[in-house]
């Protein structure tokens, strides 16, 4: 009996219609098309980006996230994100550049007014106009953009969406993939594989010193490589245990089998653990495949709702000893294609780091790392992700935070205060885009309050949940299928805590949805007098009280003493020499 296994590029999984979610196939849509122009930039009533993101999404102070998400959380999204969609700026695409206001405190001091950001466009093919939501240009011709990956959850960052580049990676022995040995700090990916192109986008090292992974943006941070190494990991300790229990088995053979059982713990845990983490509910339960839904990416999903994530990156990565001190942490901006920091501290150091640090909210505000030196200081390279981001959806004509609102079948809102609560984003949207009618859709849905025990507003909630009810019933390989479960009846699916454990070293205390920073093990703390020495604590938390926030760390796993390390209001560390009772978070 044979097995069908899934292609790489996705390719075959609808039957009825074998080209849909392939690589290259146009992006959905679930809002009209507004503005594009496939020639020139649109005309818009609305400033430019950059100016766009300098009066709305400038990040002043830090705002931890209320709903004590990770960081782990954020990178398993931008993981989760390099499996679903890019599309690929390409230089014969176009140019559109970002411009700078003049007098651009970062990227034009010196006020000379010529200032642009590189930005190329992404690539459109034609599709048929009767496509929905599509708009004829003046050359009568309906365009749309590409997504330059296939559109299922299918551990394409493992193992690239090629049949090419996956063969670069294997090690065609016993199903395994290619895995360096480093001794004590364990196994890690290979280095500058030959003709496996990967982004390079900071030039801190030369390109055969960066991991080669399935996925080309793999190296762009630290802590996304660690996402990377634990799933080929996983790969390898599968692939082991199907020989020990196959011996028979050939290699290609092997390789499908942990490969399937990959892809199936990465499905789980995107729906059981980080989707219910970011939406604060669960999606209903599986209901079947159908053949008739799409499982395409949309283009308001990648343009702009699951963009979200940029919002909750915080200015560093921490490393974490065993012992629970601290290291010396990362700058975001020192991060950037760096694959020596991770081999340095090792896996378990950076995953503590990731897993015990909370996130920053997710909200209108970017930090300056991500706004002022992406990929490089500001002058030297260094852009901004928030103009990118919108100048992304304005080159593909996102519709208006409005349209889209309706287009879901919800109220368009009449004033800034429909969308938020907060007095200070209502100013900044009205100092950007004078009416409520102008907001573009990344600035709006970032805005929103928060809906119900989600980690979004309300927009950016219905278009994740949208894309990822498709994502699940448009996949004829969903692991929840009958005829799957029984392929991968071999498969040892766990959480995302377990599988670090697994294929890791001495990890130590871990929470059991790492996604959420740890719970305080006590609802009423002691709290110290003295004032602590950053090196020395365990988590970091915060409550927030009335008008600010306090940040705590634990100073040991064995007691309760939580130290406040930081008022916010007054940037001082300050111990509180009273007992504050700490909300009972019950976050797993
Ligand atoms: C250090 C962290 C991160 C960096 C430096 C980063 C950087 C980038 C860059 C440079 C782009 C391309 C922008 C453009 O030209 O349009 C991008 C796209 C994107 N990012 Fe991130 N990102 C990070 C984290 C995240 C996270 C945490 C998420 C989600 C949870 C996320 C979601 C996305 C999405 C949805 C896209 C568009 C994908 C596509 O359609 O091509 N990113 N990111």
């Amino acid at each position: 009996e044979s097995t069908e296994w899934r292609s790489y590029d996705g390719s075959n999984n609808n039957l009825i219609n074998p080209n849909q979610g392939e690589i290259y196939e146009p992006f959905i849509r679930v809002a009209q098309q507004q503005f594009f122009n496939p020639d020139d930039y649109p005309t818009l009533s609305i400033p430019l980006s950059r100016e766009v993101s300098n009066i709305v999404c400038d990040q002043q102070s830090p705002v931890p996230s209320k709903e004590l998400l990770s960081d782990m959380f954020n990178m398993w999204g931008q993981f989760l994100i390099h499996n679903m969609a890019h599309a690929l700026p390409t230089p014969t695409n176009g140019k559109y550049p970002v411009k700078v206001p003049q007098c651009d405190k970062v990227f034009d001091p010196s006020c000379e007014g010529n200032k642009t950001l590189p930005y190329f466009r992404t690539r459109v093919t034609e599709v048929d106009c009767s496509t929905p939501f599509s708009t004829r240009q003046e050359n009568n011709l309906c365009m749309e953009q590409v997504n330059s990956l296939s559109a299922y959850i299918d551990a394409k960052p493992v193992y690239g969406v090629f049949k090419a580049r996956v063969n670069l990676l294997r090690a065609f022995k016993n199903g395994e993939m290619k895995l360096t040995d480093l001794g004590e700090k364990g196994e890690f990916p290979p280095k500058g594989i030959a003709g496996l192109e990967m982004d390079n986008d900071a030039r801190r090292y030369p390109i055969d010193q960066l991991f080669s992974l399935g996925e080309r943006r793999g190296n762009e941070n630290p802590g996304l490589t660690v996402v990377h190494n634990i799933w080929l990991r996983e790969h390898n300790r599968m692939a082991r245990k199907i020989v020990r229990d196959n011996p028979s088995f050939e290699d290609e053979k092997v390789f499908q089998m942990a490969r399937s059982c990959v892809i199936e713990n990465i499905q789980q845990i995107t729906y059981e653990e980080y989707l219910p983490s970011l939406l604060g509910e669960s999606l209903p339960p599986y209901s079947g495949y159908d053949d008739e839904v799409n499982a395409q990416i949309s283009n308001e999903f990648t343009t702009v709702a699951f963009r979200f994530g940029h919002s909750e990156v915080g200015p560093t990565i921490e490393s974490v000893n065993a012992d629970g001190t601290y290291n010396q942490p990362l700058p975001l901006k020192d991060s950037y294609f760096n694959p020596k920091w991770l081999e340095e501290q090792g896996m378990e150091n950076v995953i503590r780091g990731l897993s015990y640090k909370q996130e920053e909210s997710v909200d209108i505000y970017m930090i300056s790392d991500l706004r002022n030196f992406l990929f490089g200081r500001p002058g030297a390279g260094g852009m901004d992700l928030a103009s990118r981001n919108l100048q992304r959806s304005r080159d593909h004509g996102i519709a208006t935070y409005n349209t889209v609102r309706k287009s879901l079948g919800f109220q368009p809102v009449n004033s800034f205060s429909d969308i938020t609560s907060d007095p200070v984003i209502q100013q900044r949207l009205e100092a950007a885009y004078k009416t409520v009618d102008n907001v573009e859709l990344f600035t709006g849905g970032l805005s929103e309050d928060h809906i119900g025990n989600g980690a979004v507003g309300q927009t950016f909630h219905r278009l994740i949940t949208e894309q990822f009810e498709r994502t699940r019933k448009g996949d004829r390989f969903w692991y929840e299928q009958p005829w799957m479960k029984r392929v991968n009846a071999h498969c040892e699916p766990d959480t995302f805590a377990n599988i670090i454990r697994r294929n890791t070293k001495d990890m130590g205390q871990l929470q059991k949805n790492i996604f959420h920073i740890p719970n305080v093990p006590s609802p009423v703390c002691e709290l110290s007098t003295s004032t602590p020495s950053p090196s020395s604590f365990h988590f970091r938390r915060s409550i927030q009280t009335a008008d600010s926030y306090i940040y705590f760390q634990q100073s040991s796993l064995a007691n309760n003493n939580i130290i406040p390390l930081l008022n916010q209001s007054n940037n001082q560390l300050i111990p509180i020499p009273i007992p504050i009772p700490i909300p009972n978070f019950s976050v797993y």
